[in-house]
C-alpha cells in the first residue's frame, strides 16, 4: 500500500518536473527568436497569449493584476500634493530609475491590439474590447501614482471608427458609457481626477453625451490629473473645425487675418481645455507604426514609442519601460542635454 502511494507521488513529481522543463524551453526558444529578430529586439515583447477558458468570468480574472502587487506600489513614496490636496488620497510613487525632472507631463496612447487580443484566444471582438477598457482603468491608476504625469490622453475611437459594424460600435458606445458613468465618475469623485473628451460628441449616442457632460460638469473644478478621453475624434476634424472657427470670427470683425498665429490656432484646437495640450510621449500598442489622425497639430515634437505589446496586455512595467525609454532620449537630447 506504502509503495503504491510513494509511486503516485513520484509519478505526480516527475510530471511536474517534466511540465516545468517544457515551459523553460519553450521561454528559452522564444527569447532566442526575439534576439534574432532585429525588430522585436528593440522592442518589448508581449507575453504569449494566456490560456484562457471560454468564459467571461475567467477573462475578467485574467488581466487585472490586483494594485498592491503592482510595482508602483512597492516603490511608494509621499509628496506634498497629496498633503496639501484634501481630495485625493493618493500616494505619488517615482519607482527607482526614473527621474522626477525628466517626467513627460502629458502621456497620449493609441489603445490598439484589442482584435489581435481576441483572435490570439479565439474570442469575439467585444471580449477584446471588454479587456482593453479594464487594462484602461488598471493604467488610469497607475498614471495617477506617478508623479509628474498631468495629463493622459487616450485615443477611444476615431472619426473612421464609425465604420466598424453596428454590433461593434453599439457594444463600445454602450461601455464607454458605463466606464464613464461609473469608474471615471467614481475617480473624479473620490480621487480629483480632471476629465474631457474630446472629439465630435455630437455624433455619440444622447445618453452617452449626457452622461458626458454630467461628468465633465462634476469634476471641472478638480485639480488632480487630467484625463483625457479622444471619443469619435480625428485630428483632420479637429483641425477643420478650428479653421471654421478662425474664419467666422475674421468674418464676423472679431479677428483680424494678420493676427492668426499658432497661438490662436492652439486656443481653437479642442485640446484647449488643458494646460499641457501637447503630448511629450506617445505610445501606440500593438507594433503598428502610425498615428492614425491622431492629435496630428499636437504631436509635431512628440517622442513616439512602439511598444508590441498588445493593449489588453500592456500592463503597469510595460509603462516604466516606455517612460525609462522617454527619460533616456530625453538625457540625450540632440547631445546637447547631458
Ligand atoms: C479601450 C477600448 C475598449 C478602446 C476601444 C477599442 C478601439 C476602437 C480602439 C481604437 C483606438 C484607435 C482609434 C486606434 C487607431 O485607429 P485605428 O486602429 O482605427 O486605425 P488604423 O486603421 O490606422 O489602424
Amino acid at each position: 500500500m506504502n509503495d503504491d502511494i510513494s509511486k503516485v507521488v513520484d509519478d505526480g513529481r516527475a510530471s511536474i518536473m517534466k511540465i516545468e522543463e517544457d515551459a523553460r524551453k519553450k521561454e528559452e526558444e522564444r527569447e532566442k527568436r526575439n534576439i534574432e529578430n532585429p525588430l522585436f529586439s528593440s522592442l518589448k515583447l508581449c507575453n504569449p497569449p494566456r490560456k484562457i477558458g471560454d468564459n467571461r468570468q475567467n477573462i475578467r480574472e485574467s488581466f487585472s493584476p490586483p494594485i498592491s502587487r503592482s510595482r508602483l506600489a512597492a516603490t511608494s513614496d509621499s509628496n506634498d500634493e497629496t498633503d496639501n490636496n484634501p481630495k485625493s488620497p493618493i500616494q505619488f510613487v517615482m519607482p527607482g530609475d526614473l527621474r522626477p525632472e525628466l517626467m513627460p507631463k502629458h502621456v497620449a496612447l493609441i489603445m490598439d491590439g484589442h482584435g489581435r487580443w481576441a483572435k490570439n484566444r479565439g474570442l469575439p471582438i467585444e471580449d477584446g474590447h471588454y479587456a482593453g477598457l479594464q487594462n484602461l482603468k488598471q493604467l488610469i491608476l497607475n498614471c495617477r501614482k506617478l508623479l509628474g504625469i498631468k495629463v493622459l490622453t487616450v485615443y477611444a475611437f476615431s472619426t473612421e471608427n464609425w465604420n466598424r459594424s453596428k454590433g461593434e460600435v453599439d457594444f463600445l458606445m454602450s461601455h464607454f458609457e458605463d466606464f464613464i458613468q461609473s469608474f471615471v465618475k467614481e475617480q473624479t469623485m473620490g480621487q480629483d481626477l480632471r476629465f474631457s473628451v474630446i472629439g465630435d460628441k455630437s455624433r455619440l449616442p444622447r445618453s452617452l453625451q449626457s452622461t458626458i457632460s454630467s461628468v465633465e460638469e462634476s469634476a471641472k473644478f478638480n485639480r488632480g490629473m487630467h484625463f483625457m478621453m479622444a471619443l469619435s475624434y480625428g485630428a483632420r476634424y479637429e483641425i477643420t473645425e478650428a479653421s471654421k472657427k478662425i474664419a467666422s470670427k475674421v468674418e464676423n470683425g472679431i479677428l483680424r487675418t494678420k493676427d492668426i498665429n499658432e497661438t490662436v490656432f492652439e486656443q481653437h484646437m479642442l485640446t484647449s481645455v488643458t494646460e499641457f495640450p501637447n503630448p511629450d510621449l506617445l505610445i501606440r500598442t500593438s507594433g503598428e507604426l502610425r498615428v492614425s489622425n491622431f492629435l496630428l497639430w499636437q504631436l509635431a515634437y512628440t517622442e513616439f514609442y512602439f511598444p508590441i505589446k498588445l493593449f489588453p496586455d500592456f500592463e503597469e512595467a510595460d509603462l516604466i519601460d516606455a517612460l525609462s525609454a522617454f527619460q533616456r532620449r530625453r538625457t540625450n537630447f540632440g547631445g546637447r542635454n547631458k
